[in-house]
């Protein structure tokens, strides 16, 4: 395995920034561009999101998982639809969540965008609609993440507005698809793999929906990602940036110009590793398939069917858990 130090770095600055001129966006859009078709994964600078707020997010996750008791941690976990719960938000256990048929070596808190209906008559609730289960301790844990991930939704919009620039001539293609964007965050604590065991912390995967940002904390060599030959380039945090990869929707609507690339992280340092990706997603019901402007620039044949957002996700998130299935999908 390789080690990268030098991710294409993205300035989002212009795209936050009222004054800022269409060439200064355009000189940003070309480099996105390029990142994105390149490689599929950049660092992400100029964001807006105050280092400190992006520590606190990361040391409110790391109390939780090193001082809630198995009974807190139990009140929160994760239920299948047939128990009550929506089979996707909430606490997993180490092992919970499997790729490719493989225990993942993390334990995590897995949030989402509000249920679209009414919750309060309780369960049962539909795949991914039931309510969040937030801890009670740290008692700002829950106001914290709700004023973070507020934030990543300016963020999302303006990097979205950056690659439609990116794609075309206007900011707006995806627009029409962010009305009220579904999102996923998940505060992940990954142990350090046990030296003699051959498993993963988290299985090669993509993302499922338009960008993630990725949030981790200072420990090196746990992050790797895919390369065109098939190998696999470590990624290390860049302190204040973000790790951003592209998902699904993204590389639907472009026609496969742009590829979800594949990920995992082997954490086999010392150290209980934390990290907080957040995924910016379309709206649960948008119609996502090639766009006009991505057809031309690969030849004109469409490679993808249309797909709907919300039932790509569905379907995933049922991979994602021990059912007696087979597991997360590598690719459709
Ligand atoms: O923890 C990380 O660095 C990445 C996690 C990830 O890829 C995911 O949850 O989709
Ligand atoms: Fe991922």
């Amino acid at each position: 395995m390789s080690v990268i130090s030098s991710l294409p770095i993205i300035d989002l600055t212009p795209f936050l920034t009222p004054t800022s001129t269409l060439s200064e966006k355009q000189e940003i859009a070309k480099a996105l561009y390029t990142a994105c078709h390149d490689v599929g994964f950049f660092y992400l600078t100029g964001h807006g999101v105050p280092e400190e707020l992006q520590n606190e997010v990361l040391e409110a996750a790391r109390e939780f998982f090193m001082t809630a008791t198995q009974e807190e941690k139990q009140a929160l976990e994760r239920k299948e639809i047939d128990e009550g719960g929506d089979g996707a938000r909430g606490w997993q256990k180490l092992g919970e969540n499997i790729t490719m048929g493989s225990g993942d070596w993390h334990e995590a808190l897995d949030y989402y965008h509000p249920p679209l209906s009414d919750t309060s008559s309780g369960p049962p609730y539909d795949i991914v609609q039931g309510p969040n289960p937030w801890p009670e301790k740290p008692p700002h844990f829950r106001s914290l993440y709700e004023a973070y991930i507020a934030g990543l939704h300016t963020v999302g919009h303006a990097l979205l507005r950056a690659m439609s620039l990116a794609l075309s001539s206007t900011e707006d293609l995806f627009t029409p698809h962010l009305t009220s964007p579904f999102w996923c965050l998940r505060a992940i604590g990954y142990p350090p793999l046990p030296a003699t065991s051959p498993g993963i912390s988290c299985g090669a995967h993509t993302d499922y929906g338009c960008t993630t940002f990725l949030l981790a904390d200072e420990t090196r060599g746990a992050l790797e990602v895919r390369d065109k030959q098939g190998g696999w380039i470590g990624v290390d945090p860049l302190k204040g940036a973000y790790v951003v990869n592209i998902g699904d929707m993204l590389e639907v609507w472009t026609n496969g110009l742009w590829k979800s690339t594949v990920h995992r992280v082997v954490h086999r340092g010392t150290g209980f590793r934390v990290s907080v990706p957040f995924f910016f997603e379309p709206d649960w019901d948008a119609r996502v398939e090639p766009l006009q402007c991505c057809l031309e620039k690969t030849g004109g044949v469409r490679k993808y069917e249309a797909k709907v957002y919300g039932e790509h996700l569905a379907g995933r998130v049922k991979g994602n858990f021990y059912q007696g299935g087979p597991g997360k999908v590598l690719k459709d």
